[in-house]
């Protein structure tokens, strides 16, 4: 075995910020060379490269689409991870799984931000087959599970809520948001650099690992076009006005507690990694 790290999605927002910080120590496998469906190909993947680490980024991540596309769905976050942590056991790799925030959804009483030991309660079909795929991956001896939130990154060609609304406003001067969920919206590079800090530390087990703070979809989109200083304006609507086929948590803020202790590291804040995104991407 050799020490490359193998990094699936590669061509995704967070395996693509992984392997920029990774750089001449990753394998970067895109869809083209590890295809999710095809459980063949991770197995000869695998076995020819036989890495140290393997970061899984690969996923079926359209929210909304899964809804009616199960299968597909199920077969790229559940299916191809159980197959995944299966082969890191046989090649003693260790398995570092991404996850998301969305495996939770009702909360009793005064919302406070949910932690590893939390009950999950995931209610879409994309959210279903990301806890199926972290029980998958815990399987593996050697797993590592972090879970993330509205990953952002990775410059104006990626699909996410930031670029969604950067484009939307170039078209539209009204745009009406849901305020009535609240998370912590990530960027991806603060994300990759604490995957990476805890991969560096042997940290195992699931890990929750976000920016810091909290904010609603809503005031999200209300920073974007205040830091790129747009004039499109904003409508606070409920979840139920919005209507999109899938169902989202109302708070699934992820504590950032048990990442602190292990790393010593506080995460930056959600509006820190805004500005810190949109000053990057204007030079993207
Ligand atoms: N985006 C978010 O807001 C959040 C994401 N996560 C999780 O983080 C991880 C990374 O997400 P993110 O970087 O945003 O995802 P992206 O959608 O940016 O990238 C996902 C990558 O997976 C690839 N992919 C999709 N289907 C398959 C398949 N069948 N076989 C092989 N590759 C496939 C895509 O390939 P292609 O480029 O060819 O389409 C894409 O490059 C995922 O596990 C996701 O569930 C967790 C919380 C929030
Ligand atoms: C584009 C848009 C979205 N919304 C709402 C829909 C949704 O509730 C919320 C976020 O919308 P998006 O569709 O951009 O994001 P969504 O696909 O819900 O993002 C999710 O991606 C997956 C992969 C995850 O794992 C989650 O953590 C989360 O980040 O904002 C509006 O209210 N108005 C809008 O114009």
């Amino acid at each position: 075995m050799n020490s490359t790290i193998a990094i699936t999605g590669a061509a995704g927002q967070l395996g693509g910020e992984l392997a920029k910080q990774l750089g001449g120590a990753a394998a970067s496998l895109t869809r083209s060379q590890f295809d999710l469906s095809d459980d063949d190909s991770i197995r000869r993947v695998l076995a020819e490269l036989r890495p140290s680490v393997l970061i899984n980024c690969a996923a079926y991540t359209a929210v909304d689409m899964a809804e009616t596309d199960a299968d597909a769905c199920f077969r790229a976050n559940a299916k191809a991870v159980a197959t995944m942590a299966e082969l890191c056991h046989d090649l003693n790799i260790r398995f570092v799984q991404i996850s998301t925030d969305y495996v939770f959804d009702a909360y009793a009483g005064i919302p406070t931000p949910l932690s590893e030991e939390t009950p999950t309660s995931p209610q879409g079909i994309y959210a279903q087959s990301k806890l199926q795929g972290e029980l998958a991956a815990a399987t593996a001896p050697n797993h590592l599970i972090v879970r993330t939130c509205g990953l952002y990154g990775g410059g104006p060609t990626k699909r996410n809520f930031v670029e969604t609304m950067i484009r939307l406003s170039e078209s539209k001067p009204e745009l009406r948001v849901v305020n009535d969920q609240r998370c912590t919206p990530s960027y991806c590079r603060d994300v990759a650099t604490a995957v990476l800090r805890l991969i560096r530390q042997d940290a195992t087990g699931l890990y929750h690992v976000t920016n810091s703070e909290s904010v609603t979809w809503y005031d999200m989109a209300q920073e974007v076009f205040s830091l790129t200083r747009r004039s499109t304006h904003v409508h606070p609507i409920t979840t139920t006005e919005y209507g999109a086929p899938a169902p989202r948590p109302a708070y699934s803020v992820l504590s950032l507690n048990k990442y602190a202790q292990a790393t010593g590291q506080e995460m930056p804040t959600w509006r820190d990694a805004l500005q810190r995104y949109l000053a990057d991407r204007r030079f993207a």
